[in-house]
């Protein structure tokens, strides 16, 4: 379980991050939503320890994840396995080696450096490759793939580090729809299949709603949401995202509840009692 407790990190003057608390259980897809510059990215980054938290407190099962250094700290990253924007692979390197990098805090630097990968670890990666069909190019070089098939190989690489869960920080971001659907089927297939945590920004309401079991939304660093999907009404998502509600909503008839709102259904105030 991984608990988020008054979570704060500040540049300068801006609170980036202001006081998030959250916690997650194992096995969740928790999508985090809101506009840009609500946060987000700093939060998933503050979870890996990519950015450092001004106060608060990370901790994961008994692992008080804020005061890692040195060893333990590389072993954390290992268990939270970060999937970026822009897929983050070696061009220059073939698909195989590109996932194989994912079991780089398992083996010796000496065996990386001379590419004597464990024939277990080759298994591994090539297994992790077929689960997205991306097998037939385990010898092509990295930057000779689409946008699509490269976050598919980060997606393998994450998956290779047997993380117990992944932060995967607006992964469809530079995807056109096609890829974008091929990319969150992989994301869920991960939940689902092997149980991985999943706490995934996401820009589009649209994508949240329909592949997280949950959503946490932020505003200007806090959060202000966070709830089922079908709790959060157009009316909530309007406030959240402002100016941008058009570009997210998917087409949504406004002012409307999803059409999956039960009757009975508490919805969360924004910005008062509905951050967990
Ligand atoms: N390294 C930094 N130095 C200074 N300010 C930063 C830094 N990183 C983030 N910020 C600021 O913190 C706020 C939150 O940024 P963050 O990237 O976390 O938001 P976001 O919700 O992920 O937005 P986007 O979807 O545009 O990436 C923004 O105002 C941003 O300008």
């Amino acid at each position: 379980m991984l608990v988020v407790e008054g979570l704060t990190c500040r540049f300068g003057t801006k609170s980036a991050v202001d006081n998030a608390s959250f916690s997650v259980g194992p096995g969740s897809f928790v999508g985090v939503i809101g506009r840009s510059g609500a946060g987000k990215s700093t939060l998933l980054r503050m979870v890996n320890r990519l950015a450092e938290p001004t106060s608060g407190r990370i901790l994961f099962d008994d692992l008080d994840v804020t005061a890692l250094h040195g060893r333990s700290l590389r072993q954390w990253r290992a268990r939270s396995a970060m999937i970026f924007q822009q897929f983050n692979l070696v061009g220059r390197l073939d698909v195989l080696t590109n996932v194989l990098m994912g079991r780089l805090a398992e083996i010796p630097a000496w065996r990386s450096l001379a590419q004597l990968w464990p024939e277990a670890d080759k298994a591994l990666a090539m297994s992790a490759l077929e689960q997205f069909d991306m097998a037939s190019l385990a010898a092509q070089r990295a930057d000779q793939l689409s946008g699509g098939q490269q976050q598919r190989v980060a997606i393998a690489r994450a998956l290779v580090q047997q993380p117990d869960i992944i932060l995967a920080d607006e992964p469809i971001a530079s995807l056109d729809p096609r890829n974008t659907k091929i990319v969150m089927d992989a994301l869920l297939r991960i939940n689902k299949h092997f149980g991985i945590t999943i706490l995934c920004n996401l820009h589009s309401l649209e994508l949240a709603r329909g592949y997280c079991d949950r959503l946490i939304g932020m505003s200007a660093g806090r959060v202000v949401f966070d709830g089922a999907p079908a709790t959060l009404t157009d009316h909530i998502a309007r406030e959240l995202y402002d100016l941008e509600a058009n570009e997210v909503m998917g087409g949504e008839v406004m002012g409307s509840a999803p059409s999956h709102l039960p009757d009975d259904a508490t919805v969360p105030v924004l910005g008062t009692a509905a951050a967990a």
